[in-house]
């Protein structure tokens, strides 16, 4: 089984080290300053055993890569590039399943359009990726736990425990440092996560979700999403259920050097396009189409969008400049 990892940033770089240090093929995908780093000098990884440099095969282009037989794609863009990722993909891939490594909800719906198989993976890795080549993984002992399941659940080829894939792709990265459990509602777990990505937003903007107007910010946008998704009638797992699957085994520690901040304050500190709309905006989304008013998830995708556009810097606007 060889893993083509589309979009080796923060969550696709520690995928792709950590499977290619226990010793599973795979290429990374990357584009721009990144690749050509990739390329000229390896994947600098650090976790919290330490730094190490791993020659992983680099690619930019489906022809380079030629996918074949055997090949597992795992797609690990930002939601706003998964719609390019997929054409660009699509064809050379055939029949290949596609892992979709990456919050939000959309990106499984819109997947589906290009691939029969998809899984889902709801991703519990903090990760950094700050500069071209070099990607931090500050968590031990596992550096990740990625709930992998059938999109969409209970789809036509038979019970989630027979998938032969799946169950492949979950022992490779158990052997790699990562949880992987295989679930049948993969979709219940990544709703569960989008709710508390409402605050990634509100990070990359204002500043760590700490003190009175931050948290109380977070609170109300996470309530927004619980109406909406409770409107809608989609059901999400609890916060004592997705505790207890991390219980203990993944602490965060300090690295020496490292910069922390959610995956959105990462794309405004590199100057990158945001998420906003596929996190906030889907709860946005939700409360328009199910009429539960959602003021704080609207602001902070309006506010995020809007500082990635105009290049803002993470940290630049104070709570009260949000309006809600
Ligand atoms: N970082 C984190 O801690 C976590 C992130 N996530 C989620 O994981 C997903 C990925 O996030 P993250 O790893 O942070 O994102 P990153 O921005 O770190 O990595 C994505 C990489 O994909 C590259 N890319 C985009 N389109 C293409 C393409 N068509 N071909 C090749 N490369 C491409 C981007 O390039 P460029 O830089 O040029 O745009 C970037 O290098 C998101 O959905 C995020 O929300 C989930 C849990 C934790
Ligand atoms: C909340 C966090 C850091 C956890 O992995 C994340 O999902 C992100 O940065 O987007």
């Amino acid at each position: 089984m060889r893993y083509i990892v589309i979009g080796a940033g923060a969550v696709g770089g520690a995928i792709g080290g950590r499977l290619h240090q226990s010793g599973r093929d795979v290429v990374l995908v990357a584009r721009g300053a990144h690749a050509a780093a990739l390329r000229a000098g390896g994947l600098r990884l650090t976790t919290p055993e330490g730094r190490v440099t791993l020659p992983v095969p680099v690619a930019e282009s489906p022809e380079e890569v030629a996918p074949r037989e055997g090949d597992v794609l795992i797609l690990s863009v930002k939601t706003q590039d998964t719609q390019a990722a997929l054409a660009t993909w699509a064809e050379a891939a055939g029949d290949l399943p596609l892992f979709t490594a990456q919050n939000g909800v959309a990106n499984e719906p819109m997947a589906l359009r290009h691939f029969r198989r998809v899984h889902g993976v709801c991703v519990w890795l903090p990760s950094q990726f700050l500069e071209a080549g070099a990607v931090v993984a500050p968590c031990g002992p596992l550096t990740g736990i990625l709930h992998l399941g059938r999109y969409p659940e209970g789809s036509v080829e038979g019970p989630v425990e027979g998938d032969e894939t799946l169950r492949r792709v979950s022992e490779d990265l158990q052997d790699s440092h990562f949880g992987a459990p295989v679930v049948p509602d993969v979709m219940r777990w990544k709703y569960a996560k989008l709710l508390s990505n409402l605050g990634n937003a509100l990070e990359a903007l204002c500043g760590p979700v700490e003190g009175e107007a931050r948290t109380s910010l977070f609170h109300r946008a996470r309530d927004e999403g619980v109406a909406a998704l409770n409107a809608a009638g989609i059901p999400f797992t609890s916060s004592e259920e997705q505790a207890a699957a991390r219980e203990g085994r993944m602490t965060y520690h300090d690295i020496p050097g490292a910069e922390r901040g959610s995956s959105t304050w990462q794309s405004l500190r590199r100057g990158r396009s945001v998420e906003a709309d596929w996190l906030n905006g889907e709860v946005v989304l939700l409360g328009r189409r199910f009429g539960v008013p959602t003021p704080v998830n609207e602001a902070l995708q309006r506010h995020a969008t809007a500082a990635a556009h105009a290049g803002r810097p993470p940290g630049s606007l104070a709570p009260e400049e949000l309006g809600v």
